[in-house]
Parts: C-alpha cells; sequence; structure tokens
C-alpha cells in the first residue's frame, strides 16, 4: 500500500516548514529519516528510526497542525512509532513508505509562492551590536534599527547612501540578521544590485521569469545593495520598478544603498525620488578623529591583537578615508607583525607596516606607469623629464634620477632591465644601484621620506 496523493502532499510539508524552521543539522538528523505510514481518522502515524528520536518529535505539534490545515483542511493529530512498538498491521507500510518519500520529491507539487527556496545571502558576522555608532552614521544607525523593529512601518522604503567602506552593507545585513532573529520565517533577501542584474538576464534567458517573479516579489524584505550598479541597464530598471510596486502595495519593506543620494541616479532620479517621498533617505559620512578611534578599539578587540593606544591613535590620525581601510591598515599591522615578529606594535612598527599597504595600494589601484612617476619625480624636483632619462650627470639631475628609478621598481612590478631601458636605455646595474643608495638613504634621511610621501600622494 502506497501514501494517497494527500498523504504525499502533507508530508512534503511537513518537511518543508520543518526545513524552513527547524534548521538544516536538526532536519537532517530527525525529520529527514522520519516516514509517514498514514493518516487515518485524522491521525497521522509517524515511523521513527529510534527510540531517540521520540522526544524530538514529540514537541512538533505546530508542523503536524499547520501542515495538517494546509493541505487537508482538518486539525491533525500524530502517533509515533518505532521498530519496538509498531503495530504489526502497519509493518507493511513501513516499506511503502520508504519507497514513498523517496518519490515524495519528485510527485509532490504542493509548494506555495512563499515556500519557493530562498537563499537569502545574508552575512551573519553583520549586526547591529558589532557597528559602532558615530557622528557620521548614527541618524541612518537609527533608521536601521527603527526598520528592523518595524518592517514595512514608517520607513519604507528606505534609502542609505554614502561613500565606499563606510557600512552601508553592513547595515542592510544587520536589519536582514535583526529581522529573521525576531521572525526566522521571514522572507529576507540580501542582494548586491550587480547579482539582481545577474538574475535578472539568466532568467530572461533561460525563460524563468515566473521563477524570477515569484522569488522576488514574495519577499519581506528586499536589501538592495548599490543601486547605481543599473545605470543603463533599462531592462533591469524596468523590472526593478514592477518589484519594489509589488512589494510596496503589499507592505513590504524595502531597504537600498547607493554611493550618490537619489537626486544623482540620473537615469532612475525620477521614478527613485517620487518613491523615495514615501519613505526615508539618509546618508553616512566618514568618521572622524573620535569615531575612528572608537571603532579601532572595536576592531582590535574583535580580532584580539595587542595594539597600544597610541598606536591605534597614530592609525586614526593617518587613515581618514573609511572603516574599510582601518580595518585594512589593523590586518596589514598584525600580518606586518606576525611576519617579522614584533611584540609590541609601536608607533614605528605601524608606520612601516602603513607604508607598505601604502605602496601596495598605489600599484593595485592605480595602473601606474613609469612615464607618470617620471614625470610626477621630474616635477616635484624641477627639472625635466628629458634631463632626467639623458645622460648628464650633475648631482641635482642624477639624484631626481635615482630616486624615479626606486620608484618605479616599488610602485611596478618592472624588472631591472626594463627600468633601466626607460632611462635612456642604462644597464641594470645602474638601476639596482640607485635602488640600494635610495634605500640606505630613507633609513635615516627624514626630509627624503618626506618628500617620498609628498611624491607617492601626487602620484595618487
Ligand atoms: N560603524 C562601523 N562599525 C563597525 N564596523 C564598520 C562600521 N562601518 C563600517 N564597518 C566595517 O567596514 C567594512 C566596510 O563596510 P561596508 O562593506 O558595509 O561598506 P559599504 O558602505 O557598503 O561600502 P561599499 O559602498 O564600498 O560597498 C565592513 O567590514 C564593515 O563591517
Amino acid at each position: 500500500m502506497t501514501l494517497t496523493q494527500n498523504e504525499l502532499k502533507f508530508w512534503e510539508r511537513v518537511k518543508e516548514l520543518a526545513q524552513n524552521n527547524l534548521g538544516q543539522s536538526p532536519y537532517d538528523y530527525f525529520i529527514e529519516p522520519a516516514k509517514l505510514l498514514e493518516i487515518t481518522e485524522n491521525d497521522a502515524k509517524i515511523y521513527l528510526e529510534s527510540d531517540l528520536h521520540r522526544d524530538f518529535w514529540k514537541k512538533q505539534e505546530d508542523l503536524i497542525k499547520t501542515a495538517g490545515f494546509e493541505v487537508l483542511g482538518a486539525p491533525i493529530s500524530f502517533s509515533l512509532y518505532t521498530a519496538d512498538d509498531i503495530d504489526p498491521t502497519l509493518y507493511d507500510r513501513v516499506e511503502a513508505a520508504s519507497i514513498a518519500s523517496a518519490e515524495v520529491s519528485e510527485t509532490a507539487t504542493f509548494i506555495t509562492k512563499s515556500d519557493v527556496k530562498l537563499k537569502n545571502s545574508l552575512n551573519d558576522k553583520y549586526t547591529f551590536s558589532n557597528f559602532v555608532q558615530g557622528d557620521g552614521n548614527r541618524m541612518t544607525l537609527g533608521a536601521a534599527i527603527a526598520v528592523a523593529n518595524d518592517p514595512g512601518g514608517m520607513y519604507n522604503p528606505l534609502f542609505i547612501y554614502g561613500g565606499p567602506g563606510l557600512g552601508k552593507t553592513h547595515l542592510m545585513n544587520a536589519i536582514g540578521n535583526e529581522i529573521l532573529s525576531t521572525n526566522p520565517n521571514a522572507r529576507v533577501k540580501y542582494v548586491s544590485s550587480e547579482n539582481f542584474v545577474n538574475d535578472y538576464v539568466q532568467s530572461s534567458r533561460k525563460n524563468q521569469m515566473q521563477e524570477f517573479t515569484d522569488e522576488y516579489r514574495t519577499l519581506d524584505l528586499l536589501l538592495l545593495d548599490d543601486i547605481q550598479f543599473f545605470a543603463n541597464k533599462e531592462g533591469t530598471i524596468n523590472e526593478f520598478f514592477q518589484t519594489f510596486n509589488t512589494l510596496h502595495d503589499k507592505g513590504a519593506q524595502i531597504v537600498i544603498s547607493s554611493d550618490r543620494p537619489p537626486l544623482e541616479l540620473n537615469e532612475f532620479q525620477e521614478r527613485l525620488t517620487s518613491r523615495f517621498g514615501w519613505g526615508l533617505t539618509t546618508d553616512i559620512t566618514a568618521p572622524n578623529y573620535e569615531d575612528r578611534m572608537a571603532i579601532l578599539l572595536n576592531k582590535v578587540d574583535e580580532m584580539a591583537i595587542k595594539v597600544p593606544s597610541e598606536t591605534l591613535s597614530y592609525i586614526a590620525s593617518r587613515i581618514d578615508s573609511n572603516v574599510r581601510d582601518l580595518e585594512g591598515a589593523l590586518k596589514n599591522l598584525k600580518f606586518y607583525a606576525d611576519t617579522y615578529h614584533v611584540e609590541t606594535i609601536n608607533v614605528d612598527t605601524a608606520a612601516k607596516a602603513l607604508n607598505m599597504l601604502e605602496s601596495d595600494k598605489l600599484m593595485h589601484d592605480s595602473d601606474i606607469s613609469s612615464s607618470k612617476i617620471q614625470e610626477e619625480v621630474a616635477n616635484f624636483y624641477k627639472i625635466s623629464v628629458a634631463d632626467m632619462i639623458s645622460k648628464k650627470r650633475p648631482k641635482e639631475i642624477a639624484y631626481p634620477r635615482q630616486i624615479a628609478m626606486y620608484l618605479i621598481r616599488e610602485l611596478t612590478n618592472k624588472s631591472l632591465p626594463a627600468i633601466g631601458k626607460e632611462f635612456g636605455g642604462r644597464d641594470h646595474t645602474t638601476v639596482m644601484y640607485a635602488q640600494s643608495q635610495i634605500s640606505k638613504k630613507m633609513k635615516t634621511d627624514t626630509q627624503l621620506q618626506k618628500e617620498m610621501d609628498t611624491i607617492k600622494s601626487n602620484l595618487r
């Protein structure tokens, strides 16, 4: 005897609810191995692999009741059996149920829209509790907490804008995590605009727009990061606004982030600003010195590294761009201290580590060319580039030439012979000599250190 179609649907629904509500491990351990034997007189007979599972199952009345009402429209109770206490009349059902449960996932058709599998992609390390409040983010943090407490309420949609690395993604994830912690069933999705575009394009290409709309338009919370990425993507923009309207109409919460205010999102500025009149637009600005100190103190705690406060204060005064750079500086510091076995990370060590980071950044961020470096160094020492690459040897030309060679070696990955070529076809040993001379001088000559700093910052 096999299960009826209704029994199959009921059992599939029980499993789906369990998977959504209980988490993967309890599901794998307790729910998956269980078998529905039959439903008679509104009682579901469930066979358990071992008696150890019984206590867990006794607490699952909600699952059974919910699935019962949803699928069968009846109040379903349940009885639990194991190999030791199974009624002999049910023996043959155990075998049949094993086959049925293998078939269940293929045959069951009872999947409501709200059960479409959802990858929410939230990063659970981003929470409100590890977000440091400061002057630049106070209002946005307040709005984010309000949204998490009352999704779909006053601040819908919430539009957060600000420069890179200031915590927009962190806050959006914190909203999602907070909502899921109070309501694990909420349909929450965090998506970068880039992935939204990819999802949309893939779904249209594969003729799977129904899946796309099922996924996006049934959400309770949509967190869309970096909307400026939609620029020039008219199809995606239209799809997004339809999603937006559907969600907003049904009271779902929408949170959007951008690197600029809505008014500066030219192509869809009008459509956005009209909708943002309904909600709240708020910005995050770069942290001031005190806030940078607070963030650093928090991060050294998180990273479990020991850094004296004067070193932190040095970092906070040197790095004023954003929080991501502050984090990067600390990571670099830790790496430097581990590599060179430095016990105390004093200001000196921090300066060295940050110099290395800056050189690296310069090289990776800007595709910096030798000619740009030659030009900048020549400008700084007030000589011409032509003189710099000539055979002339007076000190006021030879010295900047050595500096330019040193910097090209440091900031690009050019080989010694390649650099020699760029200075009028000089031999690689000349470049090597320049490099060693300037390195030596850099260790003691504070005037030269300052000059290097200025040249490098002009190169940015
Ligand atoms: N106030 C803060 N407190 C603690 N950590 C922060 C804070 N602001 C930012 N961060 C951290 O800085 C890093 C960068 O933040 P995030 O990725 O959220 O920036 P973003 O504004 O989304 O940047 P982008 O626009 O480049 O995507 C993250 O690791 C985040 O946890």
